[in-house]
């Protein structure tokens, strides 16, 4: 059990949060108002209904109820009202800068237009008091060809989003499929990131950061069966996004006791904890932390290390950057 004072440093201390889909905070509460509000039909009859259907056996059967909540966003208001929820909880949790990923092919391909989905959650973002970019996320089980019309689509937009990323089905949809669209995307100055070794293997990680030139891998947790790339991501301070209740969640580990995260922060590893998709997974960063710290053998130390890991890892100006991890050393040198 944690005791009072780990729990409370937990829950105040300074956090980043790197990895979280805007489309997975979206509470089933609010898929209801939205589906009202726009006249969807829903599969589900009720709020608990769609909660109970909350039972997944791997990342498929998970994506499959998440782009079936995403379909009641379709005005920019909605795009708006779910960012704005996520932030005010983020900012509960004392998330003071977050790195969000949206889906744009999500809703492109419902007829949504990118500047309804861009221009909702930017101006979220700049509405709240939490330290807020966007990441675009391309959809892997797509094709390259797709992914490279999403990109021209939202480059009238370049300016509200400072990266890319790859998400969705990892396996049977390796990194290199989409060698010239993140090749185009560094020509053009955005960060790079990619999930990689979530459910797919080591050799992912490794085409994410040699072929696709990452700058973080997202999730990256299957790593430690290669002892080569550990030592790797070690030596090169390569950020790890981790989200230990998603893991639970998806079944990547049986249970919290027998998550890897301590054994990567041991491996010298740059790991973070995130909360992916916290409507669906059963927690917002604190939930996260909480679980991780009641579950393993992690302490004060552990916490601090892992509060300036994800600022470290953060695309942030260095000055910002130095800002937030000063704040992260006063807070702990206070605890
Ligand atoms: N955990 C995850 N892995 C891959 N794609 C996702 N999209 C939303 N959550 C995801
Ligand atoms: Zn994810």
């Amino acid at each position: 059990m944690l005791n009072d004072q780990l729990r409370r440093v937990l829950q105040q201390m300074p956090k980043a949060e790197l990895h979280i889909h805007i489309e997975g905070s979206l509470e089933p509460e609010l898929i209801f108002a939205l589906a009202e509000r726009n006249g969807v039909k829903l599969a589900y009859g009720s709020v608990e209904e769609l909660r109970a259907a909350y039972a997944f056996t791997d990342l498929q059967s998970f994506l499959d109820i998440y782009y079936a909540g995403a379909s009641v966003l379709l005005k920019e208001q909605d795009f708006y009202d779910m960012t704005a929820a996520y932030l005010k909880r983020a900012e509960a949790d004392n998330v003071r800068h977050t790195e969000i990923f949206f889906d744009p092919q999500t809703h492109t391909a419902r007829g949504v237009p990118m500047d309804v989905i861009i221009n909702g959650i930017y101006r979220a973002c700049q509405d709240s008091p939490v330290s807020a970019t966007l990441i675009l996320c391309f959809l892997r089980h797509l094709s390259e060809e797709d992914a490279v019309a999403t990109l021209e689509a939202a480059l009238p937009y370049r300016d509200k989003f400072i990266g890319v990323g790859l998400d969705s089905s990892e396996v049977g949809n390796p990194p290199e499929k989409f060698a010239r669209v993140f090749a185009r995307c560094r020509d053009l100055g955005l960060h790079l990131v990619a999930h990689a070794g979530e459910e797919g293997p080591p050799a992912y990680i490794y085409t994410a950061l040699d072929t696709l030139k990452v700058e973080r891998i997202d999730h990256g947790v299957r790593c430690l069966e290669d002892a080569e790339l550990t030592a790797r991501l070690a030596k090169e301070q390569m950020a790890l996004t981790v989200c230990p209740l998603s893991n639970i969640k998806l079944c990547v580990f049986d249970q919290m006791e027998q998550h890897n995260l301590l054994q990567l922060l041991d491996a010298g590893i740059l790991a973070t904890v995130n909360s992916d998709d916290p409507a669906y997974f059963g927690g917002y960063m604190n939930d996260n932390f909480i679980a991780t710290f009641e579950a393993l053998p992690l302490g004060l130390s552990h916490a601090h290390r892992l509060s300036r890991n994800g600022f470290v890892a953060a695309f942030l100006p260095e000055e910002q950057k130095q800002k937030f991890l000063a704040e992260v050393d006063a807070f702990f040198a206070a605890v």
